[in-house]
């Protein structure tokens, strides 16, 4: 789950890099461990800007002004591939053909397989362990198969289409052709989300894609329209031009985008996110009725901020129970859960939550949080609870158990790091030190989401019920993965990089702003 953007402005005298920026701003939720912008300008030259760290820490001033154009786009990262370097960061760049930049978010299955073709076959060089970096190459080697000067639009979405059929997984993604236009699809399932927009004006009308509808409203794009599974739609500085080029395979976005990612005043495929977490409040109070029956003896509802805050208001309101905002939380820390490496995650929910003893003291309080993943937050914020005299400490959350890995672009990839596996509801209320766990149903999480668009009639929930919708998940994909991304996995493939390594074909400084390492962008004029 990353957050991927791209920007398309009438005025062709017009800079994007602005928008751009406050867009990734909007979307610094979906991942915190790099940003970039690349930015298409005069003679259709690309000007680059990424590394890593938060999107305040990767762009100063000097940075956005060196961004060129009117048309653009830009990546937030959370990695689920590779690694945590900056040389993964994206947009990802291919010089040949066209010249391509690319975004991708979610996560390839058949990587394996990708990586075999391209070499073999197309005798194309991968330069990371990145997924995307695969994505972009396959899109590229199909243009190239045009063997033409300058392509259309059909070849475009012959490309697209030719990507659909090889590559396995989810995928939402950008790209920009340079001197051509913006791109964006999705995947066949439609597993992670992507939406547009159209803004007009006296120059005509700008476009923007965005994963979210949070950074088109606060850009004052409107019209949003979420991209069909299995869609494409090119906009170039003449005309927007949207082709279903399969049929969706079946329509299963991600029902934890609704749980945890996205932002509450997004609306993801006609579902407010806001409007689904007071659904999965109510349904969640409904729940923790049947579990507790009429022995319940709470005193009062805390929230777990921030995620959480809407649905426990909810349960709050439905049981009669005062609502208490027992934790505060220390507003410059981001979220802990997309954090890499269970030390760095542990330390900084103390860091980031404090609990008020005036709320807790001699109280039997209900913790509602919207999930439990690792157990990170839930085990140190019940000993915060206990530490200021909570007497029993019930935990609800809002998503069911969580026993089973993600491979679709959520870093889960260990069932042993998940705190459900091998242990049903008393053992997780025992590992974290509550005296109750209550956990949503998978029926009453979906229908939290189907009561607002029935259309949608299936969600990918493979977390909790291990179904996973683009089969090709085997036993050994799973020991793979398990064994590649483990948290130990993770931190020795990033000590191999060192923090002075200069990348190929970009400059590296220190930026003068934050000592965040990243690359200069690229110059391609000189
Ligand atoms: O069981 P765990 O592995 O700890 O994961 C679950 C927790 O992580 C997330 O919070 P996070 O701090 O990332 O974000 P938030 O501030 O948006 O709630 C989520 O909201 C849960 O609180
Ligand atoms: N979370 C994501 O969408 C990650 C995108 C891509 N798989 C990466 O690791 O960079
Ligand atoms: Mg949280």
């Amino acid at each position: 789950m990353c957050g991927i953007l791209a920007l398309l402005l009438a005025d062709s005298n017009a800079s994007a890099n602005l928008e751009l920026f406050e867009g990734l701003q909007l979307l610094q939720h979906r991942g915190q461990d790099a940003a970039g912008i690349v930015t298409c300008g005069h003679k259709g030259r690309f000007y680059q800007r990424k590394g890593n760290g938060m999107v305040m820490d990767v762009f100063d001033q000097k940075h956005l002004q060196n961004l060129a154009g009117n048309l653009g786009i830009g990546h937030v990262r959370y990695p689920t591939a590779g690694t945590s370097s900056h040389s993964e960061a994206q947009p990802f760049y291919v010089n040949s053909p066209y010249g391509i930049v690319f975004g991708h978010n979610g996560n390839l299955i058949n990587t394996q397989e990708l990586k075999n073709y391209l070499d073999f076959h197309t005798h194309r060089h991968i330069n990371t362990d990145s997924d995307s970096e695969l994505l972009l190459n396959i899109f590229a080697n199909n243009l190239q198969a045009t063997n033409k000067v300058r392509i259309n639009e059909q070849d475009i979405f012959t490309a697209i289409k030719g990507l659909y059929e090889r590559c396995i997984g989810a995928y939402a993604c950008v790209a920009m052709i340079a001197g051509f236009g913006i791109i964006g699809f999705r995947d066949p399932y439609g597993i992670r989300p992507i939406c547009y927009g159209r803004r007009e004006n006296i120059r005509g009308t700008d476009y923007m894609f965005s994963s979210e509808s949070v950074a088109l409203d606060a850009l004052g794009f409107t019209n949003v329209i979420d991209i069909n599974p299995g869609e494409a739609i090119i906009i170039t500085k003449t005309e927007m031009i949207r082709s279903q080029l399969i049929e969706p395979k079946s329509f299963t976005p991600c029902i934890f985008e609704y749980v945890y990612f996205a932002r509450p005043d997004s609306v993801i495929d006609g579902i407010s996110v806001y409007r689904s977490r007071l659904e999965m409040g109510e349904y969640l109070a409904d729940q923790i009725l049947k579990k507790c029956g009429n022995s319940i003896d709470i005193d009062v509802v805390i929230p777990v901020p921030d995620t959480s805050r809407v649905a426990a208001l909810q349960v709050a309101y439905k049981l009669k129970l005062p609502y208490r905002e027992g934790f505060v939380k220390n507003r410059y820390i981001g979220r802990t859960f997309i954090m890499p490496g269970q030390q760095m995650r542990r330390k900084n929910v103390r860091r980031k939550l404090n609990a008020m003893a005036l709320e807790f003291a001699d109280k039997n309080v209900l913790i509602v949080d919207d999930s439990i993943v690792r157990g990170t937050t839930s085990k140190e914020i019940v000993q915060m609870a206990r530490d200021v005299g909570a007497k029993k400490v019930y935990f609800a959350s809002c998503a069911p158990s969580i026993k089973y890995p993600n491979v679709y672009g959520i870093d889960m990839p260990s069932r042993q790091e998940l705190v459900a596996h091998n242990r049903d509801d008393d053992l997780v209320a025992k590992e974290i030190g509550a005296d109750v766990v209550i956990y949503q149903e998978l029926d009453d999480l979906l229908a939290s989401c189907i009561k607002i668009n029935p259309n949608i009639k299936s969600f990918e929930c493979s977390v909790f019920n291990g179904e996973y919708i683009t089969g090709n998940v085997t036993t050994e994909y799973l020991d793979h993965l398990e064994n590649a991304r483990n948290d130990v996995a993770k931190s020795f493939k990033d000590t191999l990089h060192s923090p002075d390594a200069i990348d190929l074909h970009n400059i590296c400084s220190y930026s003068s702003k934050s000592q965040v390492k990243c690359e200069k962008f690229i110059v391609l004029d000189n």
